[in-house]
């Protein structure tokens, strides 16, 4: 039997903000998704450790933003000690077999996706839903990774109606574009990142938050 149908939202959510909601909610319903996981990165290799909060505030504006909604809330690369997103997915599928997981980006990231760590190998991994943003259309559309998958390309239904799933698979999901941002609510609220900084976390703290959302999450 397959287990639940699961999108992946990996970012940094330095805050998360009201269209990493929106975005979450049209794709659940565009893909047929059961939940969808918010995996707050401890860091993102290619973003500077200046003017990021600590992984425990972000955690905790994640949870803010996706409150009463069918989203978790999780840090579990502190867990697995994963940093780059190709070891993440490979770990997950290890641990949560009869999930189907589906990889969930804004199009600012397709544009940039070449430079990610083994790239290709993370389209083998699972589908690729890329949300479009304003802005970034241009350069997703002539990047090298949608080139690349350009021959996978699938609709949202072509993934819902597949009895079987199978990667790579490149779906493009357009709905009227959100122009929310992390940079914009950094840019009206300057020490937002030092104002979360506070005391580091206690180990516990840190455990506690990695465990609690995907607590009754089955293999
Ligand atoms: N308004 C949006 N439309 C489409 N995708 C979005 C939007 N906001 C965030 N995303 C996507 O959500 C994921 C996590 O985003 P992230 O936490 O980096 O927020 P951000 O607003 O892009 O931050 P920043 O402005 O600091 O780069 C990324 O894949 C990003 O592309
Ligand atoms: O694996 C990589 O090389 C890699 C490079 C850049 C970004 N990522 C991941 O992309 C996701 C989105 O990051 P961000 O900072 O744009 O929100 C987040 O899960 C990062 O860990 C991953």
């Amino acid at each position: 039997m397959v287990g639940p149908v699961t999108g992946l939202l990996g970012g940094s959510f330095n805050p998360a903000h009201a269209g990493h909601r929106r975005i979450t909610l049209f794709a659940m319903a565009a893909l047929g998704l059961d939940e969808v996981w918010w995996m707050v990165s401890p860091g993102n290799p290619l973003k500077p450790r200046k003017g990021m909060a600590p992984l425990a505030a972000r955690v905790r504006s994640a949870k803010a933003a996706s409150r009463r909604a069918p989203i978790k809330v999780t840090a579990i690369e502190r867990e697995l000690g994963t940093r780059y997103t190709v070891d993440t997915l490979r770990a997950l599928k290890r641990r949560y077999p009869r999930r189907r997981f589906v990889w969930l980006m804004g199009s600012d990231n397709l544009a940039q996706f070449h430079k990610w760590r083994n790239w290709r190998q993370i389209a083998r991994e699972m589908p690729i839903a890329v949300i479009a943003r304003p802005g970034y259309d241009d350069a997703a559309l002539a990047s090298p990774a949608r080139a690349w998958l350009r021959d996978y390309r699938l609709s949202a239904a072509g993934l819902r109606n597949r009895g079987e799933w199978s990667a790579p698979a490149l779906i493009e999901l357009r709905f009227d574009p959100d122009p929310r941002s992390a940079t914009q609510i950094r840019r009206a609220d300057p020490h937002w990142a030092e104002d979360h900084a506070g005391p580091p976390p206690r180990d516990e703290v840190t455990h506690s938050l990695i465990h609690e959302s995907l607590k009754g999450a089955d293999a």
